[in-house]
């Protein structure tokens, strides 16, 4: 067995990973990046930017459907799904082949295969090409990211469920898509498959959806998705599937009043993610795992092996690609000898829905149970005039303001261009500018961001 020393190896070339061996390498270091299946890992591939891009062209097809409100000849569904599946693919394929730019113009090595620990700091590579590499590194880096996990319900994983990897494949419309879960993967392919013209119906745990944004706000998203003719059900159990996903399957679920049955052509799993650090000897490298299986790390995302780090979704970080890249500043600033950490650090998050939900900083929920007191203002979308001319006016702006001072310490918004409004705010949170200096400013008529200076011109004043 011949084994080849690198300085530097990553396991997973997703988004903190695959920048830090850039930066690493640019920087003259000997860097090697071993992926198994994804160029560029989950976002581009199978993640973000495809499920974003198809969700596009789901509300292409809903802006067809409505086209006489515009005074547009409509037109009706279903849509070509074989025609999006072109349009991803030619963009995923086009997000590939820079990926590989990247690696080529910053001399990284990247290696296809899957990576194991054999040694502490030694890894076998099971080349997809066939064949096996030995690689020791002196500084390893773990990327490996998560996957969708399947709850252990009765007849579920013999369902053969999609997830959203198989979801993002399908040249056809389902005829009835159930989605097991309310949270972000769910609600953003329920609406998009909506659109696209499959009767939908999402099975959701709780009282609401959405459980980590307020309730005014989930609420006013279950409003748009039932308008939709999207069928929404709060089930307390998930007791037993039957049937094959693709053709007919069937699920009994407890629900507030009792059992029933609900039954479709599809199923959607999209009930969390689970880390992929089991079967890849992590322990013959001394890096332990949290109770829930992810990389146990300090808040410089060091293991608990010397000379190992782990980045993004696998360290259970906030599962955002931004936050993975701000994972790998994370660890460039500490190689360099900067002082930098996760802790405390604001983490941005927006739902593409129509309209989509962002959120930043303090939930009302979350103040009210850490005793923290807040000034809340809030503003419906149909104040803002931009959103008359769209015909879009459902939703609302909420800020969050300290009682003793005038900084924001929080702001979500269901409405159109949430993320993008969202940063305004966060830029001022940023900086700790007080919210008068949103409320006094001059922003461009007719935009959202207008709208900012309407939410904190109504906020109560101080006492
Ligand atoms: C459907 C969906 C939509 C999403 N949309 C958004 C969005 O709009 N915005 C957003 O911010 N986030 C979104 N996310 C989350 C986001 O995709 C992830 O948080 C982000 O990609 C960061 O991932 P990562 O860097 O932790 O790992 P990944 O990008 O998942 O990279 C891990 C890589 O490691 C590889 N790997 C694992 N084990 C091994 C091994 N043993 N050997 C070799 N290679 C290995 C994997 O193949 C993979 O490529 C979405 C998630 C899903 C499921
Ligand atoms: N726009 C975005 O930024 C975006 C989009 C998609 C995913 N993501 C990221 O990926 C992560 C994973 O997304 P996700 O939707 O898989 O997880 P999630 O945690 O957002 O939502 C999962 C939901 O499923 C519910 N659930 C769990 N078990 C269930 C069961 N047996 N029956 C019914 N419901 C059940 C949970 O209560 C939860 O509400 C997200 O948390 C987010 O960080 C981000």
């Amino acid at each position: 067995m011949t084994v080849e020393n690198y300085e530097n190896v990553v396991i997973g070339s997703g988004e903190g990973g695959k920048y830090l061996a850039w930066h690493l390498s640019q920087s003259g270091q000997q860097v090697a990046v071993i992926e198994r299946r994804w160029i560029g890992g989950s976002c581009p591939n199978v993640n973000c930017l495809p499920s974003k891009n198809e969700i596009w062209s789901a509300k292409v097809a809903y802006l067809s459907q409505h086209a006489s409100t515009f005074g547009v000849a409509p037109t009706k569904p279903p849509s070509d799904m074989e025609a999006v599946q072109e349009r991803k693919r030619r963009m995923v394929q086009g997000l590939i082949a820079t990926n590989l730019e990247h690696y080529k113009s910053s001399s990284t090595e990247l290696v296809m295969g899957e990576a194991k620990f054999v040694g502490p700091k030694t890894l076998a590579v099971q080349l997809n090409d066939g064949g096996t590499r030995t690689l020791k590194a002196e500084r390893i880096f773990l990327n490996l990211g998560t996957h969708a996990s399947i709850p252990p319900v009765p007849g579920l994983a013999e369902a053969r469920p999609l997830t959203n990897i198989e979801l993002l494949q399908l040249d056809r419309i389902p005829e009835h898509l159930i989605v097991l879960g309310g949270g972000y993967v769910g609600l953003e392919f329920a609406q998009a498959f909506r659109r696209f013209g499959s009767r939908v119906t999402i099975l959701h745990r709780g009282s609401q959806l959405l459980t980590n944004q307020d309730a005014d706000i989930a609420g006013s998203l279950l409003e748009t998705l039932l308008k939709e003719e999207i069928e929404v059900i709060a089930v307390s159990e998930t007791l037993r599937v039957a049937g094959t996903s693709g053709s007919s399957v069937t699920l009994r679920v407890k629900t507030d009043a009792g059992e029933t049955t609900v039954a479709g052509s599809d199923i959607l799993v999209a009930t969390g993610r689970a880390p992929n650090t089991t079967s890849i000897g992590l322990e013959i490298a001394g890096v332990q795992l949290t109770e829930q299986g992810y990389v146990k790390v300090d808040d410089r995302l060091q293991t608990t092996a010397a000379g190992i780090w782990a980045i993004g979704e696998c360290a259970g970080s906030p599962q955002f690609t931004h936050i993975s890249y701000d994972d790998f500043r994370v660890i460039r600033d500490n190689l360099a000898g900067i002082d930098r950490t996760t802790a405390g650090r604001l983490v941005p998050s927006c739902l593409f829905t129509d309209p989509p939900v962002s959120q930043i900083g303090l939930t009302e929920e979350e103040a009210r149970r850490r005793g923290i007191p807040v000034r809340v203002t809030k503003l419906p979308m149909a104040a803002v005039l931009r959103t008359r001319t769209l015909d879009e006016s459902h939703g609302f702006m909420k800020a969050l303001l300290e009682v003793g001072g005038d900084c924001i310490l929080g702001f979500s918004m269901i409405g159109p261009e949430a993320g993008e409004v969202m940063a305004i705010v966060q830029v001022a949170m940023l900086a700790g500018l007080p919210y008068t200096t949103l409320r006094d400013a001059t922003f461009t008529h007719p935009t959202m961001a207008e709208g900012l200076v309407f939410l904190f011109s109504e906020v109560e004043p101080r006492r």
